[in-house]
């Protein structure tokens, strides 16, 4: 069943051609990423989803209703968790909840202590590291009723081993919910660790340069970027997306 359609999407900002054309489907509980040149348009592609910038042309499409210009129908974790300081770490994973008008505290407690996060429930932001917070902003967006997460470069600002403790513990939790996710990152190994399918962008205007899918089974490991296989696979986009680097 598709979940997101994206049909001939188009936008330019005055004569910036930003987006041309572009067509993207994605499955539920599918996991898509994005890797795309720098300033190819991922984060307006993202807020035009989100319904906070409207295309110039084409449609935006959840579960067949068109959603153009529509926000609060998809779930968004920034590239900062963004919790709220003045609001406990469980009031904060409530909130998308709160919004819609119905909340699991129950729920939010047992993902919150899954998530090693148990003894921080009435904790305040500033008292976690930077990888808790991201696993509390991550619960938040995983208990919103919406069903299609967007999430954009959400370890970029974390050092290398949490970040990788956080894919590890991403590729848990997804194997558990099945969550439908929409994933930007410049990072092509953490792509292919947690896809189903890449999407490389080409430069501006982008459109889709290429679909790959990823041909790794799950449950995938820290061990699968050391094969042979996965080195290969990784070359094989770097160089896709090298050419669109020296376009851009
Ligand atoms: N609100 C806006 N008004 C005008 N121009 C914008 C606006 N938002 C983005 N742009 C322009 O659109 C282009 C694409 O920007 P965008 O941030 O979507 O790229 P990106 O692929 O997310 O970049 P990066 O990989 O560096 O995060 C850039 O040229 C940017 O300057």
């Amino acid at each position: 069943m598709t979940v997101l359609s994206l049909t001939n999407l188009s936008k330019r900002f005055g004569s910036n051609h930003v987006l041309d054309g572009l067509e993207l489907h994605i499955k539920k509980s599918e996991f898509v990423s994005i890797l795309g040149p720098s300033g190819s348009g991922k984060s307006t592609l993202f807020h035009m989803i989100g319904g906070l910038l409207t295309p110039d042309e084409g449609t935006i499409a959840l579960n067949e209703e068109k959603i153009n210009g529509i926000t609060g129908k998809i779930s968004y974790m920034p590239q900062s968790p963004s919790l709220l300081p003045w609001r406990s770490i469980l009031d904060n994973t409530l909130l998308g909840q709160e919004l819609q008008g119905k909340t699991d505290e129950s729920r939010a407690k047992e993902m919150l202590k899954v998530a090693g996060l148990g003894e921080y429930l009435n904790a305040y932001p500033h008292e976690l590291s930077g990888g808790m917070k991201q696993r509390a902003a991550f619960i938040r967006a995983l208990l919103s009723p919406q069903e299609l997460m967007l999430l954009d470069e959400p370890f970029s600002a974390l050092d290398e081993l949490t970040r990788s403790d956080m894919q590890q513990w991403l590729l848990q939790i997804w194997e558990k919910h099945k969550p439908t996710i929409l994933f930007v990152t410049h990072n092509i190994e953490e792509a292919i660790l947690l896809s189903d399918r890449i999407v490389i962008l080409s430069h501006r205007p982008a459109k889709i340069k290429e679909e790959v899918i990823v041909p790794f089974s799950r449950p995938r490991n820290e061990q699968l970027p050391l094969s042979e296989e996965f080195i290969h696979f990784r070359q094989k986009l770097h160089k896709l997306l090298q050419e669109e680097n020296k376009q851009s």
